[in-house]
């Protein structure tokens, strides 16, 4: 029929209703050996082995996994896909491409770098307009807190009402023209309204103070440690301090009770992060991520001139790492996210190699699970580790409530791995985002092979396949 041909494009399984199993299903009640029933993009029962009677699956379609880890799929709340307007540097198609072969289900895209930037109800439909029918997984979106609209409850709320997940600024310039700085009242106002919606505010916490380079001219901009001196840990801990000022509120009781305040890509793992606990522990509504790529590299370890590790805040030293292991560990640390920020390759300066005038941003979208996984290892890092920082903490920061765990009732958005297996990030492996040589993973071995990616049931990705139509859903709040 008409619509049986039409499902089979959205997806490579020509099946609405059916079961994976696995000898390693993760739940939230822990690992099992079992089975998924999915029906309708929901998943439906979630069986162990010696209760999945045969009557039960004799009738539909089974997928057998063997000892793959069936997972909640990545739920990626940082990543800039450029689109509309630098397109050249992402788009929807590429980056949802990326997304799918990586294991992610549902990315929310940052409302800048894109141009114009998410930053009232028009540019959002635009935004809208750019995904609709171009994305393989679920896309949602975040708005802009500017100063445009930061002391203007009524553009921030026909902002809010047309659909964002939240909110994201910056203390520090954003490097994008039409996204300028907040500062300290912004962030207060912008909290205020964000309260009524319970929606989160995310911020980019640098400030720009003194750099511990007095001459800038006096340092090569080709060596990776005159980058790191220009923005010292002083830059997050002074931001973050400000920023903690007027999170009291968002305590129960507090004026901007509802709101929450997420602080994006920590990468300085002392003060800053002893900030955040202090404010934790008082009860403010706060939570932090950092990025595969703090957790992965060190600023040891940068070659001389290879901007493709630019990105800010900056890779800090080995023991700062060490760290932020620690505080991952530790759950002091609340979440991953990719902070997916490629651009055009000319723009990253690699044959110059000139640290401060390359574009910052880390290309990673398709490989933060094997990257969490291959480093995470020697720190004895969990798969429920991983579904925690990955599917059901960022679900919850962006008010997904039908994402990010395998559970009855849940959408059957589901990543299928191999965590034994290693592959090497070489020539010869397919990458989706749009410009693999600007990528600081390129070259490295990993471990942690994604098989199949489910989104909404629709298998999108597998056997190194895409879906051939894009039937990804938009994520508007309501
Ligand atoms: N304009 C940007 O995308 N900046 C991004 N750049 C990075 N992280 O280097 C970011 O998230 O701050
Ligand atoms: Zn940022
Ligand atoms: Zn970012």
């Amino acid at each position: 029929s008409r619509s049986y041909e039409k499902e089979t494009q959205c997806s490579l399984l020509p099946h609405d209703h059916y079961w994976i199993s696995s000898k390693r299903i993760l739940t939230p009640d822990g690992l099992i050996s079992g089975s998924v029933e999915v029906n309708g993009g929901v998943i439906v029962s979630v069986v162990k082995e010696e209760d999945w009677y045969k009557e039960q699956r004799s009738r539909v379609k089974v997928i057998d996994y063997g000892e793959a880890v069936i997972m909640p799929g990545l739920v990626d709340v940082h990543a800039h896909l450029d689109d509309p307007g630098r397109s050249e540097w992402e788009g929807f198609p590429s980056g949802t491409k990326a997304a799918a072969a990586g294991g992610i289900t549902t990315l929310i895209d940052m409302p800048l770098n894109s141009d114009p930037s998410t930053v009232s109800p028009e540019t959002l439909k635009l935004k809208i307009e750019a995904a609709k029918k171009r994305i393989l997984v679920d896309v949602g979106f975040w708005g802009g807190l500017v100063p445009d609209n930061a002391l203007n409850s009524s553009a921030l709320s026909s902002l809010l009402d047309a659909g964002v997940l939240g909110l994201k600024s910056f203390m520090c310039p954003s490097g994008i023209n039409d996204f300028p700085m907040t500062n300290i009242t912004h962030i207060k106002e912008g909290l205020s309204v964000l309260a009524k919606y319970k929606r989160p505010l995310l911020v980019h916490a640098e400030v720009e103070m003194d750099s511990e380079i007095d001459d800038a001219t006096d340092n090569d901009p080709r060596s990776y440690l005159t980058y790191l001196k220009t923005r010292p840990t002083s830059w997050e801990e002074g931001a973050i301090r400000n920023l903690l000022s007027v999170t009291e509120n968002t305590r129960i009781g507090g004026s901007a009770e509802g709101a929450h305040v997420h602080i994006v890509h920590l990468s300085d793992a002392s003060s800053s992060l002893d900030l955040i606990k202090e404010a934790k522990g008082k009860g403010d509504s706060v939570t932090v991520e950092t990025c595969p790529h703090y957790l992965a590299f060190s600023a040891e370890e940068i070659p001389e001139g290879d901007t493709r590790f630019k990105c800010s805040p900056p890779i800090r030293h080995a023991a700062n790492r060490e760290k932020l292991w620690g505080a991952m560990m530790e759950g002091d640390i609340d979440m991953l996210s990719s902070d997916h920020s490629p651009t055009k390759p000319e723009l990253k300066l690699l044959s110059d190699g000139n640290f401060l005038k390359a574009w910052g941003g880390i290309s990673s979208l398709q490989f933060v699970l094997p990257v969490t996984w291959s480093y995470g290892r020697k720190y004895g890092v969990t798969l429920e580790q991983v579904a925690s920082w990955w599917s059901d903490r960022p679900s919850k920061l962006a008010g997904l409530h039908s994402k990010g765990a395998i559970a009855v009732g849940k959408h059957a958005d589901i990543v299928v791995w191999e965590p034994e297996v290693e592959f090497n990030l070489d020539e010869d492996h397919p990458i989706h985002f749009k410009h693999p040589s600007i990528s600081a993973y390129l070259g490295r071995k990993l471990s942690g092979k994604v098989v199949s990616t489910f989104v909404r049931g629709n298998l999108v990705f597998g056997e190194g396949k895409h879906a051939s139509d894009a039937c990804g859903s938009l994520l508007l709040a309501t």
